[in-house]
């Protein structure tokens, strides 16, 4: 649904705020930031190096203009795995879209908090409360930009998360960080976009990072879901979202995150 330029075109003619420098669309995995085999638990050392890494990107200058996305980890896979809820099937049950959002609530706040402490100028953007998937499971992901592209022109870090989300005929299904991720690259015109998690990098059937991947049949043997509780379909679907985008993706581990917000080439290159 949205494409360059519809992030903030003015309808009245007047400058438009959210125009000017792309930015880089960065997502730190739930398997990052959490310890996903442990309900609720932060990963405390690994998320404070992450945001260690944003703030120092930011104050050197290595980064102008930066949206974050984090993923659900053992706060959003556990609550709605519980409940049998996950990108293709919804539910109905509003205590369990609460107990989903909720906790992904928790963690956002978490990581807000400490990308805060450190001078980084971070707010949330919560997916339940814009996006839907108006045509259904089977449809595209709707994520009105507007908001996010505001804060970005005003200087603020957006920082949005998986979530629930409003699904014509099925309730309220889950939207991983990874399709947020497309969407706002493709909506905001990315000049970059990375994505964190625990491995180095797309792993080689014998476990070597492969450099770059340029289309999925050639990697598909190789990509797996995730070891953890996972509703949202793991690195296969990390992998063909990501080839979805004009923009350069790359996939890598903690130690990617400073040479790739300096703008170097880090873990797995997706074209
Ligand atoms: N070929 C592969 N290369 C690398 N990782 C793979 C591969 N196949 C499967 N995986 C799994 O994918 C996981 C990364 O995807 P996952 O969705 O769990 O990460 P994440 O994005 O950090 O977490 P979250 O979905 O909570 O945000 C790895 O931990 C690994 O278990
Ligand atoms: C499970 C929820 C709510 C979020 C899923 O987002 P992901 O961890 O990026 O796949």
């Amino acid at each position: 649904m949205t494409g360059p330029g519809a992030a903030g075109d003015g309808a009245d003619g007047a400058a438009d705020p959210a125009a000017g420098v792309p930015p880089v669309v960065l997502k730190l995995g739930g398997s990052l930031i959490t310890e996903k085999d442990r309900p609720e638990t932060l990963d405390g050392d690994a998320l404070d190096a992450a945001c260690d890494a944003v703030a120092d990107a930011l104050a050197a200058g290595d980064v102008d203009r930066l949206a974050v996305v984090h993923g659900g980890g053992s706060f959003g896979h556990h609550h709605a795995s519980e409940r049998g809820v996950s990108t293709t099937a919804g539910t109905r049950d509003a205590d369990a879209v609460a107990a989903v959002h909720g906790a992904m609530k928790r963690l956002n706040a978490h990581v807000l908090d400490r990308l805060r402490e450190r001078g980084v100028p971070a707010v949330p953007v919560h997916p339940l409360s814009l996006a839907a998937r108006t045509a259904g499971t089977g449809g595209g992901l709707d994520l009105p930009l507007g908001s996010t592209a505001t804060l970005l022109g005003e200087g603020f870090v957006p920082v949005l998360h998986g979530d629930g989300v409003a699904t014509a005929g099925d309730g309220v299904t889950v939207v991983s960080g990874d399709e947020l991720v497309v969407e706002l690259a493709a909506g905001l015109g990315a000049r970059r976009v990375g994505v964190c998690s625990t491995v180095p990098g797309v792993l080689d059937g014998d476990g070597d990072v492969i450099d770059a991947i340029d289309a999925f049949e050639a990697v598909a043997d190789a990509l797996g879901a995730s070891d953890a509780t996972d509703v949202s379909g793991g690195m296969a679907a990390k992998v063909r979202e990501l080839l979805a985008l004009d923009a350069p993706a790359h996939v890598f581990g903690a130690e990617g995150l400073a040479p790739f917000l300096r703008g170097e080439d880090a873990g797995t290159r997706i074209n």
